[in-house]
């Protein structure tokens, strides 16, 4: 049997066949599981296949079904020697037999630091037996599902006749919005903004069209129709008063109650979305300490329940959801095993 390259036969259990209560079970593995590594993660997950499912997720979850989604506000253990965080999300899809935890390290990296901000493992359970299935590189799916649950905000929120996107920051998570960006949408002109412009020209050699490098936030932003913040910044960056009214505005980063991105302008100025309320009141400073009602939930706008104010300057603050991470590591799991030829 093919166990695909990330394994030998040598690190797989006898793949065993059990009668179990009234269910047969089959390959049960009463081994290790599956190691799936960054590469192979790279190779199983794309784009059009993810996307579809992510918003399925995001529905499922606002529905507040517990059979659909369980999925309580992340647990978040202070690192402070290293000035990060442990995040650990899990998530239980009953329906759909998904149990999934994310481990997740993030950190506020100092000025030329080559440390990653972001470091992820997701691990995928058997929800009946307990035993681990796999375990999988989280920086991948991080970055795919983050920028795919972007689009799917803009798609649903951002004007129809847009023109141009600008991305703020020129890390993993902006390679990821422009690539999916790019391949969802259609831009006359794509705009990018860096802390220095050395790591901005490295980001436009780094992407496959033409990227227009800004020399400020400003010259970046105005006349813009959609804009990413992907920053590690901690205070505001992106100020209402350059924002074009009716732009749509994907905010990824600051991803703690004390931490900005956007300013009090922007933040009450717009319509603001989110994709989980609870985690956006315990994690999201620019939602807290500008004091901005949280219109809805992406969820509940792919449920139908609360419009999509498209004509209005809308932002979505995005925290991250484990739902996203259990979605995107089962899809990873099931072309594994297809590629393996097992069941
Ligand atoms: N919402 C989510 O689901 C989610 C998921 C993953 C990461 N994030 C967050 O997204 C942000 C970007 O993540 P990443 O993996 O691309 O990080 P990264 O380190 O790869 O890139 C961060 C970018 O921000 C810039 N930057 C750093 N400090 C800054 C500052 N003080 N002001 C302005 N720019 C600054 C860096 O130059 C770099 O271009 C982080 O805040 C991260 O925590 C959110
Ligand atoms: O949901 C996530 O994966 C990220 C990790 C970094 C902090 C913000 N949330």
């Amino acid at each position: 049997m093919h166990l695909g390259h990330s394994v030998s036969d040598s690190n797989f259990g006898p793949i065993i066949k059990l009668q179990l209560h009234t269910r047969t079970a089959e390959v049960i593995m009463a081994g290790p599981p599956v190691i799936i590594w960054r590469n192979e993660v790279e190779q199983l997950l794309q784009y059009r296949e993810l996307t579809p499912r992510l918003e399925e997720a995001l529905g499922k979850f606002s529905r507040r079904d517990s059979a659909e989604v369980i999925q309580p506000v992340r647990t978040t253990v202070p690192l402070q020697k290293h000035s990060g965080f442990l995040g650990v999300m899990p998530t239980y899809m009953e329906n759909d037999g998904v149990l999934c935890t994310k481990f997740v390290c993030f950190y506020k990296r100092e000025e030329g630091s080559t440390l990653p901000a972001t470091k992820a493992t997701v691990m995928l359970l058997d929800p009946e037996y307990g035993n681990v299935k796999a375990v999988m590189d989280g920086e991948v799916i991080t970055g795919m599902r983050t920028a795919a649950v972007s689009a799917i905000s803009a798609k649903l929120l951002m004007r129809p006749e847009a023109e141009v996107l600008t991305i703020l920051g020129s890390g993993l998570q902006a390679l990821s919005h422009y690539n999916v960006f790019t391949e969802m949408f259609s831009f006359k002109e794509i705009r990018v903004w860096s802390r220095t412009r050395q790591s901005a020209e490295g980001f436009c050699r780094s992407v496959s069209g033409p990227v227009t490098v800004c020399a400020s936030v400003e010259e970046a932003v105005r006349g813009a129709d959609a804009i990413v913040t992907v920053t590690r910044c901690t205070e505001p960056v992106l100020f209402g008063q350059w924002v074009k009214p009716g732009a749509h505005v994907a905010a990824v980063g600051a991803c703690r109650p004390n931490w900005r991105e956007l300013d009090d302008v922007l933040m009450k100025e717009a319509v603001v979305y989110t994709d989980s309320r609870e985690g956006a009141m315990a994690e999201s400073g620019d939602i807290i300490l500008s004091g901005a009602e949280v219109f809805a939930e992406l969820g509940d706008v792919i449920n139908g329940v609360k419009p999509a104010h498209r004509d209005k300057t809308t932002v979505f603050k995005s925290l991250g959801m484990g739902v996203e991470d259990a979605v995107s590591a089962q899809l990873v799991f099931d072309q594994w095993k297809a590629k393996a030829s097992l069941p």
